[in-house]
């Protein structure tokens, strides 16, 4: 029997144990249901009124309040989060008062051994058990730009997330989005949504990933990403297809693979 190249890219795809379009999210036709936490970072509002309406549970993490209520001056009362969490050391006092002011509820979450975003993640997860809504994607504003430690502990957090619960989650500052892929599992990424910039990236940041890849420009066939081995940034995606269409990128990993792609700005 003859089998079409198409064909098996169909087989492929339906094998894949994960499918995701990452910037989904921030369609307007998008069809995720979003969880959407603003950490203490510049709130871009294009990124903000992308994902507002389709958030079913939004939170801010601390001083993210201060952000959330500074982009949103002469319409604040339309964004009230349905929770603020932190350690509130960074949230102003003005911005506590009207939030709280605003029935949005402030929840006090002292631990310092874990930062705000994880706590603010935890109470989310309690949050959907809770209420018993759909969470498809959980998407946080901010967390990869300011303080360097902060950027790693972002990252720290989405390995603790991954331990809590099943639910994916992005992280989207400036032209930058950043997953955590789960470890041996077969991953397919669809990104043909327009909103993708050139590059893209796969970094090995929880130790060495045995690694096979498709739909990229520089593909890794079962090889070992490793800091001081080999790190794939800079990497992009396959030529357009004949229809002008990216191809979905596969990634397999047999340890949990930190994927990061560009975000068009225009
Ligand atoms: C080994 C160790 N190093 C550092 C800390 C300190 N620490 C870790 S997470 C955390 C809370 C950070 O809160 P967050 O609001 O996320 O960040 P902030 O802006 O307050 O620095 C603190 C204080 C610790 N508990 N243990
Ligand atoms: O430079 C930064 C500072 C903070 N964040 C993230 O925001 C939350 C809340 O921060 P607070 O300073 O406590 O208001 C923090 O847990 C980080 O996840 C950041 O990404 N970059």
């Amino acid at each position: 029997m003859h089998i079409t190249s198409q064909e098996v890219l169909l087989r492929d795809i339906r094998d894949m144990d994960e499918e995701f379009t990452p910037l989904d999210c921030l369609l307007s036709t998008g069809t995720q249901k979003i969880g959407l936490v603003i950490l203490n970072q510049p709130l871009e509002p294009h990124f903000l009124h992308a994902l507002w309406n389709k958030a079913v549970i939004r939170a801010c993490a601390d001083g993210g309040a201060n952000h959330l209520y500074q982009v949103t001056e002469g319409r604040r009362e339309s964004f009230i989060p349905d929770y603020i969490s932190g350690d509130f050391d960074s949230i102003s006092p003005a911005v506590k008062n009207f939030y709280s002011e605003k029935k949005c509820r402030l929840i006090l979450t002292t631990d310092q051994d874990l930062t705000d975003f994880t706590k603010c993640l935890a109470l989310m997860l309690e949050e959907i058990k809770e209420r018993q809504v759909q969470v498809d994607t959980i998407v946080t504003l901010g967390g990869l730009g300011g303080r360097f430690d902060q950027i790693m502990a972002t990252v720290e957090t989405l390995f603790h997330m991954q331990k809590m619960s099943e639910i994916p989650v992005v992280v989207i500052q400036g032209s930058s989005l950043a997953c955590l892929l789960r470890e041996g599992k077969k991953h397919c990424l669809y990104v043909n949504t327009g909103l993708e910039a050139e590059w893209c990236g796969l970094i090995p940041v929880g130790g060495s990933c045995v690694t096979s890849t498709s739909g990229l420009k520089w593909n890794l066939d079962n090889q070992v990403l490793e800091f001081g081995k080999l790190v794939s940034t800079s990497n992009t995606y396959e030529e357009l297809d004949a229809k002008d269409e990216r191809k979905p990128v596969t990634i397999s990993t047999d340890r949990p693979l930190l994927w990061t792609m560009g975000i068009k700005t225009e």
